[in-house]
Formats: structure tokens, C-alpha cells, sequence
């Protein structure tokens, strides 16, 4: 057999976010989000489903935290509600909301386990929206003043931060493909939040040097590998435009304080301009400690004149797929992570979210997703072939500990190493969940 063995201090984990486990959604304070806002509209979401109940983790979460010891994860990085803890989306803290996350961090520190925590995954207060949400710049100073709220809080205790989750998903995905709440179609509204998503990252990594001066922030850009179909070189264009606009629009601010110009080009011939203010490029490219990513899959592209904004097409005929329709695509993530390095250098990656879509249900008393586990031995793989390559990778915290509410795919969609019965919210360990926990064990797995 062959052996993958991974460097000692390697950290392993498992993540979960707030609005796809909680539930919740109406108890002890909570105010309301736009994803409550948006699933609770007809056709928005699969099956008409919402976050209401969810996983119940909110009541639950001494449960799932047992999960996580039996698995020996070193980290479990989980979203705070920000509706939650602050109803008012500034000004006062909500006890309740406070102390459900104070007690959720010292069970996991009780169990041995560090968490990290992210602060935006996507659940914005719906009073925002009502005021254009991260359209509007005065979200920025909102968020700042949130997130300095929660450095506060738990900062004596909490060491690894992460500020905003996949901004591609919060504003491309969310405001113009709108997919994802608050389901715009409006190509300047995305350029919009995209910058202020990034000004808030930045104005929170400030406020987080004052406030927790020992502790590590970074955030999770999610990103995906597009091959170019031939060597063709209108195919390489066409895939580097769309890379481009998950990894340089989100990275270069960041890391080189300014925007890919290619991509402001193309947003002009479609009618959309980046609006920045003096100084913004400054607070965006705070230094950071590390950077998050987020990979799921990846696929074959050619240029295809007129298809999108890119002029670009899928090719995706020849690879196995997950339950959710997307291939499977190891290599690309060996790929992505290579070429992240040649942009941008030695910048500590943790790998904040990779996992598979399979949905097994519970056949007597047993959940037998060899597949998730195949896909998880292929990626560690090609995860594996990128440290050796010398991508400094901190970490790598699988999604996801629980199936859970899978935004607009609803409970349709399973990402968990644990099922979640969605009537009775009782859990079921799948044959993955324990293929993971013998190779975080072990530190290595057999192919
Ligand atoms: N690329 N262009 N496509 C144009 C057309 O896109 C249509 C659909 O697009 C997407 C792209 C990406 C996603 C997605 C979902 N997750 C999984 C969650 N990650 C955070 C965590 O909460 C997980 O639940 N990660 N990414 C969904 C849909």
C-alpha cells in the first residue's frame, strides 16, 4: 500500500457556520439575517427550506463538540451570528447570543480543542440590508464596530480570527449571479460590496492589532482551478479572466494593494466601476498572518465568444460529479495552491474549507459514503503533493462536521462526515467520519 504522511504539525479540523447548523433562528434575542429574509421568500431556496431548526446545534452543541474530540481535531472553526450577539447590528450585546458563544468556545477548550472563529459567513442583519447592506460603506464601520466587539469578548481566549468567508460568494454570487442572498442581479451592487467587504476586512485586521496584539487573523477567499481546454491561447485567456475574478479580485487588493486591472476593463464594458476612496488600499492591505482557503472543485474551460462576461464554457463531460453537480477535481486544488504561491509568495494557507456533496442516507444504523472518502483521499493527496511543493499549508479543517443547511440548495445537499435526521436532529456518524478520525490520528493515510 502506499502511504501519504503528512508533517507533524500539520493542524487538522472540521467547520461548521451559524446560519447552516444553529437554528435557533427566533430564540433568546436573535434578530433576523438576510438569509432568514431570503429563505423564508418563495423559490429562493430548495424545497422551500430555511435556517429556523437547521442542525439545532444551538442547543446541542456539547453534543457536537464530542464529536469533535472523538475525531481528535486540533481546531473547529465555526461562524459567529452577528444578528445574534449584536440584534441591533451595532450598539448593545445581546447577553443570550454572548453567552451561547462563550459556552460553545469553553467546551471546546475544556475538550482540548482550539477554535477559530469567523465573524462574517454571510448572515448579515436584515436592519442593514434595509439600509443597502454592504452596498452601502457605512456597513464597513458597522462591522468594524461588531467585530471589535467580539475581539473584545473572546479575543483573551480566541487566537485565530477570520474576518469575511468566500467575498466572491458575499458579493459576485449573492448580487449579480444572485444565487445567494440578498439575490441581487446587478453587477455594480457586487463590484460594490466586494469593495466594502474587503474595506471591512481591513478596518477589522486593524482594530485586531489593538485589541488581541497576540492572536493571528487572515480570511477565506474560495477559489477553484480552470484548465484551459488546449493551449489554444484564447482558452488560457478565457480561464485566466475567470480565475481572475475569484483569486486576483479578492487577493491582489490584499496582498498588492490594488485591483487587477484586466478585470476592471471588463467590468467597464459592462457598465460596472470600482469605487475607491483615498486610502482604502491601505486599510485593505493590512498585513495578515494567514490566508484561509476554500476549495471544492474544478473543471476544463474554452473560450466561447459571447458566453458571460468572460467569454468563457465549462467542459465538464468526463469527470465523476458529486451529489451537487460538481466535478471532482483533485489536481486542480495541487494546481490552485502552486499558483497561489507564484502570485503572491510564502503567505501561511490554511485550508479553511474542503469536502464533497454525497447524499447517503442512514441504512441500518450505518452511512456508507465511500465515496466522500475516496474524494477526501484524492484531495489530501493533492493537498499532500502541494506541501511537498513547498506551499507553506498550516492546516486543514474539512467542511463539514454536520450535513447542514446548504444555502440555496437548502438540507438537499449533504456535506457532513456526520448525518443530521433534519425531523428528529439526531447525528450518525458516517464511514468518512471515521476514516477521518483514524488519518488525523494518524497523520497519514494509505491510497
Ligand atoms: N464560477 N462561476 N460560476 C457561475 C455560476 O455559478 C453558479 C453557482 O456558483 C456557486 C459557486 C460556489 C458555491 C459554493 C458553495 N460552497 C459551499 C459553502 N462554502 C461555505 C460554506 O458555507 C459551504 O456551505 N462553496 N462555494 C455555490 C455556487
Amino acid at each position: 500500500m502506499t502511504t501519504i504522511e503528512f508533517p507533524q504539525d500539520l493542524k487538522w479540523g472540521a467547520a461548521t457556520a451559524a446560519y447552516q447548523i444553529e437554528g435557533a433562528a427566533n430564540k433568546d434575542g436573535r434578530a433576523p439575517s438576510i438569509w432568514d429574509t431570503f429563505s423564508h421568500t418563495p423559490g429562493n431556496v430548495k424545497n422551500g427550506d430555511n435556517g429556523d431548526e437547521a442542525c439545532d446545534s444551538y442547543h446541542r452543541y456539547k453534543e457536537d463538540v464530542q464529536y469533535l474530540k472523538e475525531l481528535g481535531v486540533d481546531v473547529y472553526r465555526f461562524s459567529i451570528s452577528w444578528p445574534r450577539v449584536m440584534p441591533g447590528a451595532t450598539g448593545d450585546l445581546n447577553p443570550e447570543g454572548v453567552g451561547y458563544y462563550r459556552n460553545l468556545i469553553q467546551e471546546l477548550v475544556d475538550n482540548g480543542i482550539e477554535p477559530i472563529i469567523t465573524l462574517y459567513h454571510w448572515d448579515l442583519p436584515q436592519s442593514l440590508q434595509e439600509n443597502g447592506g454592504w452596498e452601502n460603506r457605512n456597513t464597513v464601520d458597522a462591522f468594524q464596530e461588531y467585530a471589535s466587539a467580539m475581539f473584545r469578548e473572546f479575543g483573551d481566549v480566541v487566537k485565530k480570527w477570520i474576518t469575511i468567508n468566500e467575498p466572491w460568494c458575499a458579493s459576485f454570487l449573492s448580487n449579480y449571479i444572485g444565487m445567494h442572498a440578498p439575490g441581487k442581479q446587478d453587477l455594480q451592487a457586487a463590484i460594490d460590496v466586494s469593495h466594502h467587504l474587503l474595506l471591512a476586512h481591513g478596518k477589522s485586521v486593524q482594530a485586531f492589532r489593538d485589541i488581541v496584539p497576540d492572536g493571528e487573523i487572515g480570511y477565506a477567499p474560495n477559489v477553484d482551478w480552470l484548465e484551459p481546454y488546449s493551449p489554444a491561447q484564447e482558452d488560457k485567456d478565457a480561464c485566466e479572466r475567470e480565475m481572475q475574478w475569484k483569486v486576483q479580485w479578492f487577493m491582489d487588493p490584499v496582498f498588492k494593494g490594488e485591483y487587477p486591472q484586466l478585470l476592471q476593463d471588463i467590468f467597464a464594458k459592462h457598465n460596472g466601476y470600482l469605487k475607491v476612496e483615498e486610502g482604502d488600499m491601505d486599510i485593505i492591505s493590512q498585513p495578515i498572518d494567514f490566508m484561509g482557503i476554500n476549495y471544492y472543485s474544478g473543471h476544463v474551460a474554452r473560450y466561447k465568444e459571447g458566453n458571460g462576461m468572460f467569454d468563457i464554457e465549462p467542459i465538464w463531460v468526463d469527470y465523476d460529479k458529486t451529489d451537487i453537480g460538481w466535478p471532482v477535481y483533485a489536481d486542480g486544488f495541487y494546481k490552485v495552491l502552486t499558483h497561489l504561491q507564484e502570485l503572491y509568495g510564502d503567505i501561511p494557507i490554511y485550508i479553511t474549507e474542503n469536502g464533497a456533496c454525497y447524499n447517503h442516507e442512514v441504512k441500518d444504523g450505518i452511512v456508507n459514503d465511500q465515496e466522500r472518502i475516496d474524494y477526501l483521499k484524492q484531495h489530501l493527496t493533492a493537498l499532500h503533493r502541494a506541501i511537498k511543493s513547498g506551499v507553506p499549508i498550516k492546516g486543514y479543517i474539512l467542511w463539514s462536521l454536520l450535513d447542514n443547511f446548504e444555502w440555496a440548495e437548502g438540507y438537499s445537499k449533504r456535506f457532513g462526515i456526520i448525518h443530521v435526521n433534519y425531523r428528529t436532529f439526531e447525528r450518525t456518524k458516517k464511514e468518512s467520519f471515521y476514516w477521518y478520525k483514524q488519518t488525523v490520528h494518524n497523520n497519514w493515510f494509505e491510497i
